[in-house]
């Protein structure tokens, strides 16, 4: 089953409650927390999330691109992210960071940058939710996707099958009507997308038609 989260990073900032509900039909709430030293660009912290957290029944996908998460990714979860997402260039300890999210109750992700290799991480499988690829450099909405991760895609999807983990395996960056077949395919089932459901006309109902999108290609390459 597809997953399709909406990053309200392409959402209007003075009307987050409003944006949050528009999209309610959508499996999680994609929340892009950025601290202008691991990206060059500057969101939103806890205190948003706390509130977005109170606007909304949607699930909250926190995805921190900030140095140091093992200091602050903890609190994330207990601001009610049902999901925390920290960085592997950014993680000292990404193990204990992974339990100490979890213990708090919320789903703990690990995620790569463009250039960041999945294969040294593979032991740390079993103690993550999700992995996160990156398909443009994080910092910013409404970039071209980048089909050279497609391979990587595909290699996370066999590194976790072999496991035989329940792992979901997230896309993020540039995934729109145009692209989210090809990351379906290569066996992504977790997809981001900003500025196709927030620069849509009728954003939950581009939710919807990606969603659509991603479970007939996924149907087909299982097919196969
Ligand atoms: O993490 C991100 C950027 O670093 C965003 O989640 C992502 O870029 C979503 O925006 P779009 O779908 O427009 O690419
Ligand atoms: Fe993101």
């Amino acid at each position: 089953m597809a997953q399709i989260n909406p990053s309200i990073l392409s959402a209007d900032f003075a009307r987050l409650a409003e944006e949050a509900r528009a999209v309610e039909g959508a499996d999680w709430l994609h929340v892009d927390v950025m601290d202008n030293h691991f990206v060059p660009n500057l969101t939103i912290g806890l205190p948003v999330v706390e509130s977005l957290r109170k606007a909304t029944d949607t699930p909250l996908d926190c995805h921190l691109m900030i140095e140091d998460p093992d200091r602050w990714a903890p609190a994330y979860a207990e601001a009610g992210a049902g999901s925390v997402t920290f960085h592997a260039e950014a993680a000292a300890a990404p193990v204990r960071l992974a339990r100490e999210i979890r213990a708090k109750g919320a789903r703990a992700s690990l995620a790569l940058r463009p250039a960041t290799p999945i294969e040294p991480y593979e032991d740390l499988l079993p103690e993550l939710d999700m992995v996160l690829i990156m398909t443009v450099e994080p910092g910013f909405g409404g970039q071209a996707f980048l089909d050279i991760m497609l391979p990587k895609i595909r290699r996370t999807r066999q590194l976790i099958d072999r496991h035989g983990l329940a792992l979901w395996l997230q896309v993020d960056g540039g995934v729109s009507a145009a692209t989210i077949e090809r990351c379906a395919e290569a066996g992504a089932d977790v997809f981001v997308a900003g500025s196709a459901v927030y620069g849509a006309e009728d954003p939950a109902a581009a939710v919807g038609a990606l969603r659509d999108r991603a479970e007939r290609a996924a149907a087909r390459a299982t097919s196969r």
